[in-house]
């Protein structure tokens, strides 16, 4: 009997006898790198959340399950980031590092993403840059992080452990970090607000779970939809909180909810984020063509009998929903494996 995703994969019965018997040896199995590439593509197709799934069968997949030292994985994330963004051009793709063992853990990257921007508690209680981050800045103070120059975009180091104790702390490289100044095409005044954002979203602390083998550092990503930046981190009031600001450069009646002045702020703050990526050339993809892209993944999948779980709460978009057609309609959201999943001992 074929795999029925797979049949390259071959009869799976003898598979299965090894890996009965490996487990029976040593605790756990080994996948092969077939495996390997079609479990992380199969997690991304399987994750409810994701918007993005059309093109999960171009994931790049960089086997680094030899690597635990934390010293070689931040080497292999640096190197992961510039293979993902080689240009300009953005290539989703995954490195997985070694997974737990019996006795011998996994390697564990600490932070959230692999480029996140410091928040800095100032005395008065206020935070430059990412307020999101400021309890992560401060523990990292404390582990004998320096801090950088105090400016409201400081890229985090890297905090990663293998085996229990602090974590190694690595600054990311200047040029491994592709960043895109925030303007705007109609109003001069934008980039006097001094705003920019990283070009690749790289998640770095969900598991990739593949048949009960759990890769706990596994950075995937992919490229950014605009309303990430322009609706949530720059937006957000637990964030860069930019709508007061942006509202009052445009003149807009602030005090006064029913002007819709957040609304106008939020589309003019996202009208510059894919001004801005177009202009550097950056790869980034908007709510719209989004959610269109999305729907044919989803017929795509019913067509091929597979259930495509989907989350209705993280499909439809911040900004706009009802104007995208992800909106006008339901969905399950069926827990399937391979996944890539929240796991509590996550350090969050
Ligand atoms: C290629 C372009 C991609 C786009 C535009 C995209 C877009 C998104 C967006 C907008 C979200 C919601 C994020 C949020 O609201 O915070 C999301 C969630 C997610 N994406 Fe994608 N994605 C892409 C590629 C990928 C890839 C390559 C993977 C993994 C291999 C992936 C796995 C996920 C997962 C696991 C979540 C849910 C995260 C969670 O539960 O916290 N996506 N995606
Ligand atoms: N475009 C992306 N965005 C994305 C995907 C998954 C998770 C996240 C981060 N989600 C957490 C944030 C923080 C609060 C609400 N959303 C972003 C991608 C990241 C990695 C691959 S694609």
């Amino acid at each position: 009997m074929f795999h029925a995703e797979n049949p390259a994969a071959g009869p799976v019965e003898p598979r299965l006898r090894e890996v009965r018997a490996e487990i029976g040896r040593t605790g756990t199995y080994t996948h092969t790198p077939g495996e390997l590439v079609f479990g992380a593509r199969a997690a991304w197709r399987n994750s409810g959340r994701c918007i993005g799934r059309l093109y999960w069968r171009s994931l790049r997949v960089r086997d680094r399950r030899h690597v635990r030292d934390p010293r070689q994985v931040a080497a292999e994330c640096v190197e992961h980031l510039r293979d993902a963004a080689p240009g300009r051009r953005i290539r989703p793709t995954v490195t997985v590092f070694a997974p737990d063992r019996p006795g011998a853990p996994g390697p564990r990257i600490w932070n959230e993403q692999l480029i996140r921007y410091a928040g800095y508690e100032m005395d008065d209680g206020s935070v430059v840059g990412d307020p999101r981050y400021a309890g992560f800045t401060t523990m990292l103070r404390k582990l004998g992080w320096p801090g950088g120059p105090g400016t409201p975009f400081d890229v985090l180091p890297l905090a990663v452990s293998a085996d229990p104790g602090p974590p190694l702390l690595a600054e990311l490289p200047g040029d491994a970090v592709l960043e895109v100044p925030i303007s705007h095409p109609v109003h001069p005044w934008f980039e006097e607000l001094g705003l920019r954002w990283h070009a690749v979203p790289a998640i770095s602390n969900m598991c990739l779970e593949i048949g009960g083998v759990c890769y706990r550092a596994a950075p995937f990503n992919g490229w950014y939809m605009g309303t990430e930046i322009g609706a949530r981190n720059l937006a957000d009031e637990d964030r860069y909180d930019l709508l007061p600001v942006v509202a009052r450069r445009m003149g807009l009646e602030v005090g006064n909810d029913r002007s819709l002045w957040r609304d106008h702020a939020l589309v003019e703050l996202n009208v510059a984020v894919l001004h801005s990526f177009e202009k550097a050339g950056v790869t980034m993809t908007d709510h719209h063509t989004e959610a269109r892209r999305f729907l044919i993944h989803l017929e795509r999948e019913e067509r091929a009998g597979r259930t495509c779980p989907a989350d209705w709460s993280w499909i439809v978009p911040p900004i706009s929903g009802s104007a995208t057609p992800v909106f006008h309609r339901y969905y399950t959201d069926v827990r399937l494996s391979p996944a890539f999943a929240h796991h509590p001992d996550s350090l969050e």
